[in-house]
Formats: structure tokens, C-alpha cells, sequence
């Protein structure tokens, strides 16, 4: 992409004011001119001839921070501001506010109890809860009580010159303390849109409301810019046009009915949910044929992964966005069946990795009853069993490598379905953690490589959790709806339920569910095509289905 800066990105790279709230619409460029900016900076420090000096007597600073919330958004800003930041990549750390949290903490948890801290993943929590383990959600709390300590405050306050927060409309009371916290003089770039503000009513979720957007508005020494509407993702503005008519309820309006004349907004209804996959199915591969990238939108994490997996049996290939937890978990089990194999751990560990792989694979709260009947709580089936009794004799007293080839085949022996493609490339970088243990023990036994390989697998299952993982490029993604901010795709395909619970909010005009749907319907760069099934539609998106009808 070339970046030709308009006039009012142009002014985002050129303020130097100390907190710089840039507002716009979905697309206008709010992420992409942050990266700009980035450079910007780092640059004018190279420059200086008296280098920036933000706090009295501290080495110039030469870095920046560009926070986000998920691992996949992180993914997202990396990949596509490499380009952006040219040689300058290095000095910006892209990071979720959980890693920074969790590296903080690495580094001085000591200071309030947590000189060996051990996280959690949600399916571990889910399955083995544990008093002593901190949790993703415990994380943010705690380095905020970290930043109690002067030691940590002089740490981070010299640590940056500009800090930059994504989505700042989406941040939560914790968060804004955090970056009020790490500040120190650094800058602070906010970019926001109230009209994309979707986390206000999730469970767990403290402060967040279009509201904290208003309050830095009004913060002295803030300087606010906000980007005129026009959207680059779709340069013809007829996608915007249609998803701002849809926040605004004018599902009748001339935004809507141009989007559907031009072939851009496709919306379709079958009363009959059975066919649900072969829709989408159908729907992704005629938008792949015109040589389109794809995104898959739908609601809840259970009926997500359902859909998922229907679409695996039918051979669509895809990735289900921020599921890399499975990663890590199937890399747990394969390195565990490793150690099984060399008598260094018990037959039951390796079970216990193997529920918490299965679990890993399932959104929401449930434990899958697989998972339970692998760990014995529950009756197997004598199939099932009887394939766990062969792999464990199979990897009894086998060598390293063996044992790694047989793990890599347990997936498919067991008869699992779900998580196909994270099992395969665990096996992958297995086998190259493998190599790396031998290469740091220099020829010891295997007990020596197994500590080693242990080690490794450590390191790895705390980066997975809070570091980013790039998405294959030209994967289909699948993704709840609330994880669709900040993406975008050629296509996209919204799937809409007459079950999907959409809130509490039961009258027009519906003013949470429709931010959600503004960014749902705001990523597409060509086209979006609507499926909707069942009955029972909430009044947030019964509209569609009329829509579809007449
Ligand atoms: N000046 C520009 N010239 C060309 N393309 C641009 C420009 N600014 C942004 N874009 C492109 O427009 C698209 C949207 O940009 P970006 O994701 O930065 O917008 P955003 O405001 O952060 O969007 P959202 O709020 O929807 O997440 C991207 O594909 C980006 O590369």
C-alpha cells in the first residue's frame, strides 16, 4: 500500500501536543495514520539535533508503544504496518495490554508476591482451577498494583516517547489506568469512534462507555482531530454509506437499497437453520471464485464453533480467529506424550493435556464432555478407550523422535474432529522445539533434552497466551462478531440466527446492538452477503430478514 497521508491524517502526524485523541469512522484511517506516526516520531528523533528528553536527566527515548486489546489485533497492526514503519519496526513494540501487564509482572512480580508467576489458560482454568495461578483477567489488576513501586514507575516512564492506544473507545477503567500509569511524558495518541464502542456490555467489563471518548475530549492539554468520513476501505463509500444507515436504523433508506442494487449487500433467508454451513459454504466459495478474500461473522462462541466444525466436515478450510490458545494446548499434550514416551511423566499428565486441548477448542464456559471422559470423570465409550490404551502403549519406552511422530498422529488415531490444523503445526514446532532443546544441552540424555524441551514449551505457552500469533495469509477467518473490530476482508459473510441473543435491549433503536452492527457491516473493502436462518429473530436484526423477503 502507498500511505499518501489526506489533510486530516496529515494533521495527526503533525501534532505534538501532549494527549492527541483522533476521532473518525470505520476506515478513515485512524490505525493506519498511527503507524504513519510512528515513524513520524522516531524519525524527528533521529533527526533531532537534541535528542527528545522527555523527563529531566534520562537517556533519550526512542521508542514507542502501540497498544491494542486482542492478540489478533495486535497481529493485524504488525503485519500491516510493516510496510509503514520501514526500518523503524523495532522501536515500536505492538503489544494487548495483557502482555504488557504480563511482562511487567515477569519482570517484577516480586515485588508483590509473584517471584515465579504462572498464567492460567482459560481452558486450564476451566478444567484444573488453581488459588496460586493468575488469570488473564487478573492480569491487568495486578501490574497496575505493581505500578505502585517507584522501581517499576522509573522503569516504564523512560521506556517510551509516544504511546499509542487503538480502540481507545472500547478501553475498560483498568486500561486507562494502565496507560495513565506507563505514561510518564511520553505522548499519548487516542484513536477512537463512538459509534464502534461494542464492549460496554459485556460481562467482566468495568467503565467501558462512548463516555471516556467525551471526558479526554475535555482533558486540558488535549487536542482532538477528527478524520472527515470518508472511508478508504471502500473507496466508493457505498459499504460505509449502507453500514452507517444500518447504526441508524434506516434499513429503508436509499444507502441500504443502492448497496443491495449494486450487488454490494447481499441478504438471503432460510427459515430452515439445518443448512446453515452449506449457506456459508456456498456463499465463500462463489465470492473466492471472483478472486475475493473472506471473512465469516457470526454470534456466540458455541454456535461459532458448531459452525466451524460443520465446515471442516464439508472440506471448507478456515482459521478460526484467536483460538491460538489450542496452539499452545496441543503443543502441551505433544510435548507431554514426549516425555511420557522417555518415564518423565506420568500417563495421567498426558491426559491432562489432552483435556485441556479439547477444551481449548470450545468457546464459552462448557467443558466439552470429551474432555471429561478423557480425564475419567465420565464413561468413554469402549472405541475411545480402547484407541487411548494403543497410543499410550505405542509411545511407552519409544525414542524422542518417535514418540514426537506418533504424537503428531494421536489427533487423527484418537478419532478427534476439532482443531485439525493446530494439532499439525504443534507437531511442527514440536519437532523444532525438540531440536532447539538438543542444540542448547549440546548431546546430553534425553532426561537433560526433556528439561530443556520443558523449558522451551514454558517460554512458549506464556507467549502464546499473551503475545501475538500472525494469521496465515489468505486464510478464510471465522470470528465472532465482536471480534471483527479493526479487521477487514474483500467479503464478508454475516451470519444471523433466529436464536442469537443480542442483549437485553428490546426497543428501537437498539443503540448497543447497533454500534455492533456498524462494525460488523463496516469491514468489508467489496462486498457482504447477509445469511440469515430461523425464526424468532431479536428486533435488532429482524429488519434483515425483511430485508431478504421483499
Ligand atoms: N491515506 C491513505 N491512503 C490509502 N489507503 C489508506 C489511507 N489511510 C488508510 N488507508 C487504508 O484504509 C483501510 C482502513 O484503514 P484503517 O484500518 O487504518 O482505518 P481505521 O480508521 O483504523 O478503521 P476501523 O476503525 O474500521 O478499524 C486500510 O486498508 C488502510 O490501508
Amino acid at each position: 500500500m502507498t500511505y499518501t497521508p489526506s489533510p486530516g491524517q496529515q494533521q495527526v502526524l503533525d501534532a505534538d501536543d501532549e494527549v492527541v485523541l483522533v476521532l473518525g469512522g470505520a476506515g478513515t484511517g485512524k490505525t493506519t495514520t498511527a503507524a504513519a506516526k510512528a515513524r513520524r516520531h522516531l524519525e524527528d528523533h533521529a533527526r533531532a539535533a537534541v535528542p527528545v528528553q522527555r523527563i529531566a536527566g534520562a537517556p533519550p527515548i526512542d521508542r514507542v508503544l502501540f497498544l491494542s486489546f486482542s492478540r489478533a489485533s495486535v497481529a493485524r497492526i504488525v503485519d500491516r504496518s510493516r510496510e509503514i514503519l520501514g526500518p523503524f519496526s523495532e522501536q515500536v513494540e505492538v503489544t494487548t495490554f495483557h502482555a504488557l501487564s504480563w511482562s511487567l509482572i515477569n519482570r517484577f512480580g516480586s515485588l508483590i508476591g509473584l517471584s515465579d508467576p504462572y498464567l492460567l489458560s482459560s481452558a486450564q482454568a476451566k478444567l484444573f482451577p488453581r488459588t496460586d495461578a493468575l488469570k488473564y483477567a487478573d492480569l491487568v489488576p495486578r501490574a497496575l498494583e505493581l505500578l505502585a513501586h517507584p522501581a517499576v514507575v522509573a522503569h516504564v516512564e523512560t521506556r517510551w516517547s509516544l504511546v499509542i492506544c487503538d480502540e481507545f473507545q472500547d478501553t475498560d477503567d483498568g486500561q486507562w489506568e494502565l496507560i495513565r500509569a506507563i505514561r510518564g511524558a511520553a505522548q499519548l495518541l487516542l484513536l477512537g469512534d463512538p459509534h464502534q464502542c461494542i464492549y460496554a456490555n459485556l460481562p467482566d467489563v468495568v467503565g467501558v462507555s462512548p463516555q471516556r471518548v467525551e471526558d479526554v475530549r475535555t482533558m486540558t492539554g488535549t487536542r482532538c482531530i477528527e478524520l472527515p468520513e470518508a472511508s478508504f476501505r471502500d473507496p466508493s463509500g457505498i459499504i460505509p454509506a449502507a453500514a452507517a444507515a444500518i447504526r441508524r436504523r434506516e434499513f429503508d433508506g436509499p444507502a441500504i437499497s443502492t448497496a443491495m442494487t449494486g450487488g454490494q449487500l447481499e441478504v438471503h433467508y432460510d427459515a430452515d437453520g439445518s443448512h446453515e454451513a452449506a449457506a456459508v459454504a456456498q456463499a465463500v466459495e462463489s465470492l473466492q471464485s471472483d478472486g475475493l478474500s473472506v471473512a465469516i461473522f457470526s454470534h456466540h462462541n458455541d454456535a461459532l464453533a458448531a459452525l466451524s466444525d460443520e465446515l471442516r466436515l464439508i472440506g471448507l478450510e478456515h482459521e478460526i480467529t484467536g483460538l491460538s490458545e489450542s496452539l499452545t494446548a496441543a503443543i502441551d499434550a505433544q510435548v507431554a506424550m514426549a516425555q511420557f514416551a522417555r518415564g518423565v511423566c506420568d500417563w495421567k499428565v498426558v491426559l491432562q493435556y489432552l483435556a485441556i486441548f479439547i477444551t481449548s477448542a470450545v468457546r464459552g464456559k462448557a467443558v466439552p464432555g470429551l474432555a471429561h471422559q478423557v480425564l475419567g470423570a465420565q464413561p468413554a465409550s469402549p472405541a475411545f478407550s480402547r484407541r487411548l490404551i494403543n497410543l499410550r502403549d505405542r509411545l511407552s519406552g519409544e525414542g524422542l523422535d518417535r514418540a514426537l511422530a506418533f504424537a503428531r498422529d494421536a489427533h487423527a488415531e484418537l478419532g478427534l474432529t476439532s482443531k485439525v490444523t493446530a494439532w499439525a503445526r504443534a507437531a511442527t514446532l514440536a519437532s523444532s522445539m525438540l531440536e532447539e532443546a538438543r542444540r542448547r544441552v549440546h548431546g546430553g540424555d534425553d532426561n537433560t533434552v526433556l528439561a530443556a524441551l520443558d523449558l522451551i514449551a514454558d517460554a512458549n505457552r506464556s507467549g502464546q497466551l499473551t503475545e501475538y500469533a500472525s494469521e496465515p495469509e489468505g486464510a478464510i477467518q471465522l470470528m465472532n462478531l465482536h471480534q471483527t473490530k479493526g479487521r477487514e476482508a474483500d467479503a464478508t459473510v454475516v451470519v444471523l440466527r433466529g436464536n442469537d441473543f443480542f442483549g437485553f435491549e428490546k426497543t428501537e433503536p437498539y443503540q448497543d446492538g447497533s454500534r455492533l452492527l456498524y462494525v460488523v457491516f463496516s469491514r468489508a473493502r467489496k462486498r457482504v452477503i447477509v445469511l440469515t436462518f430461523g425464526s424468532g429473530h431479536s428486533g435488532l436484526v429482524a429488519p434483515f430478514v425483511r430485508l431478504a423477503i421483499t
